[in-house]
């Protein structure tokens, strides 16, 4: 229960680290997320690097990246069609791809980390990324769910290390969760804020509490749909319309499950279990589980809770 009632007061590190403009960006992860924040990070005249673990999925990162700036396009250069092309060509210059981080972590002023939802294997990325980046580069992690006080202790450089929640879709959704530990210095906490208004968002600050303010709130509503669904309460698809034109949300709770993607609310889910272990709203769901077994993700694979083909 402790998990779900401690409160972390803020208190900055005494730190080497100057405020730093953040200018070159390493994200590494080019799924929906790390392609969206590429892409706004790219739009707003910043160099990025997007890191992967192969050239197809990289190809595919780009090439999405490129879709979602055609629709941005159509709309900012609704008039003029070639200013729309050249601006889609401008920004894709601004990014580049890599297979391994090393080859960016050196002249990054930013590494964000936008990788699968597991903590082992985001304290493995950082721990070997803290030997390759400068002192000056600030680390940041795009998490839903994890503590990010728990991602940074795999480095040596806790009062550089915060976190940047983005939401989904990156380009369409203007909040930025900035999230400082009680180790991140005020410096890089002032870094990640105005990168983030550099970017065209509205940042909230947040302390390192599960869930920061969004998923705080979001975590419960979208299980207690769940819940009330496997108890024969209601349809998907009526618990959908009925949020939707109930609640005024632009979508109900699983549509936007199947949007997010169903692997990634299961990693939320199961971490939070394990922390949490009396809570019954974070108890397995066997619905979840089963789509996840059957690799139905959601969108990005064609099914989910609905299908998409
Ligand atoms: C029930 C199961 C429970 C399981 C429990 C697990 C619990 C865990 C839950 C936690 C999950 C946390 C995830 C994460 O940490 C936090 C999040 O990101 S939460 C998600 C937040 N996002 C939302 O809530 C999105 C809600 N949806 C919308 O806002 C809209 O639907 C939309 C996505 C903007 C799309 O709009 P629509 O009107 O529906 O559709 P259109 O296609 O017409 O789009 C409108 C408009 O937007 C443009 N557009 C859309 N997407 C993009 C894009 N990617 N790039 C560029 N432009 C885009 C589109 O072109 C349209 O433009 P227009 O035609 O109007 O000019
Ligand atoms: N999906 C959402 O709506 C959403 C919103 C906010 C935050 N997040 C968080 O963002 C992160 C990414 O989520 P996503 O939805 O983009 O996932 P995704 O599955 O779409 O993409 C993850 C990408 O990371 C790559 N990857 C995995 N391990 C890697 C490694 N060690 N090195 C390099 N690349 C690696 C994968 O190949 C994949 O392309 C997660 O931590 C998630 O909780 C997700």
């Amino acid at each position: 229960m402790a998990f779900f009632t401690h409160h972390i007061s803020r208190s900055f590190s005494s730190s080497a680290a100057r405020s730093v403009v953040i200018k070159n960006v390493t994200i590494i992860g080019g799924g929906q997320m790390g392609a969206g924040i590429a892409q706004v990070a790219a739009s707003t005249g910043h160099t990025v690097t997007l890191v992967d673990m192969s050239e197809d999925i990289l190809k595919k990162s780009v090439k999405g990246i490129e879709g979602s700036l055609k629709r941005v396009a159509k709309k900012k250069f609704a008039e003029k069609p070639e200013a729309g092309e050249e601006f889609i060509q401008k920004v894709l210059q601004n990014v580049s791809t890599a297979t391994d981080p090393a080859a960016a972590a050196p002249t990054s002023d930013l590494v964000l980390e936008a990788i699968v939802e597991n903590l082992k294997v985001k304290q493995d990325l950082f721990g070997r990324l803290d030997k390759l980046a400068p002192a000056h580069t600030i680390f940041a992690s795009n998490t839903s769910s994890l503590p990010i006080t728990d991602i940074a202790s795999s480095t040596s450089r806790q009062d550089r290390f915060g976190g940047l929640h983005f939401f989904n879709p990156v380009p369409m959704m203007k909040l930025v969760e900035v999230i400082a530990t009680p180790a991140t210095s005020q410096e890089t906490f002032d870094s990640l804020l105005n990168f983030s208004k550099a970017l065209g968002k509205a940042p909230v600050s947040c302390k390192d509490t599960p869930g920061f303010i969004v998923n705080r709130l979001l975590v419960p509503y979208m299980m207690e749909a769940l819940r009330l669904h496997e108890r024969g309460h209601g349809s998907k698809e009526d618990i959908d319309v009925a949020m939707k034109l109930g609640a005024g949300y632009p979508m109900g709770p699983f549509e936007l499950s199947d949007y997010v993607g169903l692997d990634t609310m299961k990693f939320i889910i199961d971490g939070w279990s394990e922390k949490d272990p009396d809570n019954p709203l974070f108890a397995p769901s066997e619905l979840l589980n089963k789509l996840v077994a059957e690799g139905k993700l959601g969108k990005k694979t064609g099914e989910g809770f609905y299908k998409y083909k």
